[in-house]
């Protein structure tokens, strides 16, 4: 080990004695500098660091990023003797015990993956008069198995165990979103080391939260040290899909115009984050998807290219997301500091994991970027399966009964946060209960920097949102919400245990019985994860559009073979897709194509482009090409079902050419929205749902894109009469 910079006090002796030893400031700044290389402590540092080395209890809680590890690190190099860490992740300990070797502190982890002779070496030196050891990590489950129960009694009986730390000490609490069960079992720690200071340590800003860990640990008179959760170098932006021309090439444009940083993108569904990383990689971003639904090989190479920035972005599932249970990607998210533009593409389930999940980015303290992709669909889609959990809790327990209440109240902050004007930083503060003046951004804000642009973009929401519901789009969920029985939904929201973890978190645990349970509970997880409860809703999604089809036989699918496409489903997506062309015939100009074909031509192309790569693949392009035809305008639409033709093979390598449904080419739709407005000729539907005349008459939504353009163009514009024509269509616009 490095030599300290200062005399150690020595090991052993009594106990109270040793911690009367004041450690001066600066004594503790040597520390730092000479261990770490770091000119300063940080935020609460300091207080931390004073606090357990004077033996008292802390509780610590400091923003992703913050520096909490020197809250304990440091404690260990003061004096000889142990400082335990608890971690919940092996990957984590591992990493962590890596980089302190490097700098040449005697530190070492114990957990199960370890071979018999790395172990014995450990239990050497622990059992030695004086151990070299100063930082030992271990889990939660290890903490509580007898053997090592004792061995650490004999350590702390000699006078050797110096402080307790409890990294991510969220996971204790069930109010967390990261309950982990194992972690309950550390509550005894307090009672068996009497005078041995506990660190609790989290990230997690949920004051209630924050007072069950303090109690479940059973922390006496601890100090509180809480720093604000400002991060101050990332700057908070919302976009909204409902007014963009098109999602996938908005991102697109945004990473190529952040350079060629560091990113991640979250999604909440396996197949958005394979169809956009194809999308990205298709337009010049080096990106890879990363979610459970590939395997172990594909998954570690994928995270290497993205450490070894060979990837620039990594587009993930949120389910990956948890801290206290997942496995690598977990680790490695959080632990790449260069992390440049968080992007979200779909909203978030609370504030607690957008903070979490937004605050990867800049954990080196240099500028960065939180953009999320709000749609009105996809809140719709959260609320959904909320309201769907909380039926299922209310039939077992009360107390599941106000989990899911919980969640419901975290979402509409979340909603909150998108579809509100004010300062997005304040909103994010405030909803762990901190009171900041609006000055606290400076700017640092899409709301704060850009305040019309943002309330245009909203009012521009309202309209559009306004006139889907009249044209009868985005009823769909709530209709079903009523109709479905969607018990096996619940689990998603509330990750109670490790049961809602996917099978590689469950064999990061130290623990045997929890690796057997874990096991035994993989069938039912397969069946319950969030991609399965996805597919469970498009098919419920699928059902709706089949009980409305003519022909019921299409309730026949074949259940046998989960990936096989049956002819009943691909029916009843060209129904679906048949509907939705109706939908955007009434809002646009006639297609000049037989509904039935034109229905058929897109379906065929989410088949021949992704049909084969298995059902959820399909379903999410059947999906995506729905909302695409609720946004398309009459060029769009000519084009894409125009070019195809979907029987001839010679066509198929044209179709994967083709831009995917969700992000037609930018370049192709070229229709004025005058032009549009003039052409507007409303059709009778002849199925669909019945629009009241007025509504059919109403002039096309304007994409934002569009919108913006127009305004522009405007304001460069010296021609009188287009600006009257501008400002009478926008007066239309605001009035629908
Ligand atoms: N006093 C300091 N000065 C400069 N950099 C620091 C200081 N303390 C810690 N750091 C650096 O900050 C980064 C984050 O530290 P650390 O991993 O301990 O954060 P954390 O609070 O544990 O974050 P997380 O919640 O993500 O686990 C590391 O790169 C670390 O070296
Ligand atoms: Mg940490």
């Amino acid at each position: 080990m490095k030599k300290s910079p200062l005399p150690l006090q020595s090991a052993g002796g009594s106990d109270k004695k040793r911690r009367q030893q004041p450690h001066g400031k600066e004594a503790l700044v040597k520390l730092l500098r000479w261990h770490f290389g770091h000119a300063e402590f940080r935020g609460k540092q300091l207080e931390a660091i004073e606090a357990v080395l004077s033996g008292r209890d802390c509780f610590c809680l400091m923003p992703t990023g913050g520096g909490k590890s020197m809250c304990y690190q440091i404690p260990a190099m003061a004096r000889p003797g142990i400082v335990l860490v608890v971690c919940p992740l092996i990957a984590l300990m591992e990493n962590q015990v890596t980089a302190l070797k490097e700098k040449g502190i005697a530190a070492e982890y114990l957990s199960s993956t370890q071979t018999s002779h790395a172990k014995n070496k450990i239990h050497e030196d622990l059992d030695s008069g004086k151990p070299t050891l100063r930082l030992l990590y271990v889990t939660p489950e290890l903490i509580a198995t007898a053997g090592f129960m004792s061995k650490l009694t004999k350590i702390y009986s000699r006078g050797l165990l110096n402080l307790v730390a409890i990294d991510e000490a969220h996971c204790i609490s069930t109010w967390g979103h990261d309950f982990r069960p194992s972690y309950r079992k550390l509550s005894s720690l307090r009672n068996h080391f009497p005078g041995i200071p506990i660190l609790a340590l989290t990230a997690t800003a949920v004051p209630k939260v924050q007072n069950d860990v303090i109690e479940s640990l059973g922390l006496q008179r601890p100090l509180v040290l809480k720093s604000s959760f400002n991060r101050p170098n990332i700057y908070y932006e919302v976009r909204y899909k409902d007014i963009l021309n098109d999602v996938y090439a908005d991102l697109c444009n945004l990473l190529k115009t952040s350079g060629n940083v560091c990113g991640i993108i979250y999604c909440l569904e396996r197949s958005a984050c394979d169809d956009l990383s194809a999308y990205l990689s298709n337009n010049g971003i080096s990106c890879a998807a990363y979610h459970a639904g590939l395997n172990d090989k594909l998954r570690s190479s994928v995270l290497d290219d993205w450490i070894s920035s060979k990837t620039q972005v990594v587009v993930a599932t949120v389910a990956f997301g948890c801290r206290g249970t997942c496995g690598v990607t977990e680790l490695v998210l959080s632990v790449q500091d260069d992390v440049r533009i968080v992007c979200h593409y779909n909203i978030p389930k609370s504030m607690e994991s957008f903070y979490q999940e937004s605050g990867r980015a800049g954990r080196d303290q240099l500028p960065s970027r939180s953009v999320l992709y709000y749609g009105v669909d996809d809140r719709r889609k959260m609320e959904f399966i909320l309201r769907n959990a909380k039926s299922k809790k209310s039939q077992t327990s009360n107390s599941q009964d106000q989990l899911s209440k919980k969640s419901l109240d975290d979402f509409t902050q979340m909603v909150e946060y998108c579809e509100g004007s004010g300062c997005r930083r304040k909103k994010i503060l405030e909803s762990f209960g901190e009171q900041v003046p609006a000055s606290l951004c400076n700017e640092s804000c899409d709301a704060c920097k850009h305040p019309s642009l943002v309330a245009r973009n909203l009012e521009e929401v309202t309209n559009t949102y306004a006139t889907r519901q009249r044209y009868g789009f985005s009823h769909i969920m709530i209709s079903r919400s009523e109709n479905m029985n969607c018990q096996d939904l619940s689990e998603f929201w509330n990750r109670e245990d490790e049961a809602s973890c996917s099978e590689e978190d469950v064999s990061d645990s130290d623990d045997d019985n929890d690796v057997v349970r874990g096991l035994g509970r993989s069938k039912f997880q397969k069946k319950s994860g969030l991609n399965e409860r996805i597919d469970f809703l498009q098919r419920a999604e699928e059902n709706y559009y089949r009980s409305k089809a003519p022909d019921k036989q299409h309730l026949q699918a074949n259940k046998s073979d989960k990936n096989a496409i049956a002819d009943a489903l691909r029916e009843s997506s060209k129904q679906r897709l048949c509907d939705a062309l109706k939908q955007a015939q009434q809002r646009l100009v006639p297609l000049g194509v037989e509904l039935k074909s034109a229905a058929s031509i897109l379906e065929n192309q989410c088949y021949e482009k992704y049909g084969k790569s298995g059902k959820s693949f399909y379903y999410s392009q059947v999906a995506s090409t729905v909302r695409w035809l609720s946004t398309a305008d009459s060029t769009e639409l000519t084009n894409r079902v125009g070019i195809s033709n979907p029987s001839t093979s010679a066509d198929k390598s044209k179709q994967a050419e083709q831009p995917s449904p969700s992000s037609p080419d930018r370049e192709q739709v070229n229709v004025k929205d005058e032009d549009r407005d003039t052409a507007i000729k409303p059709q009778a539907s002849e199925a669909g749902p019945v629009i009241e005349s007025s509504s059919a008459q109403l002039p096309p939504i304007p994409s934002f894109s569009d919108f913006m353009n127009r305004r522009r163009g405007r304001e460069k514009s010296n021609d009188k009469t287009q600006r009257i024509a501008m400002k009478n269509f926008e007066k239309k616009t605001r009035l629908k």
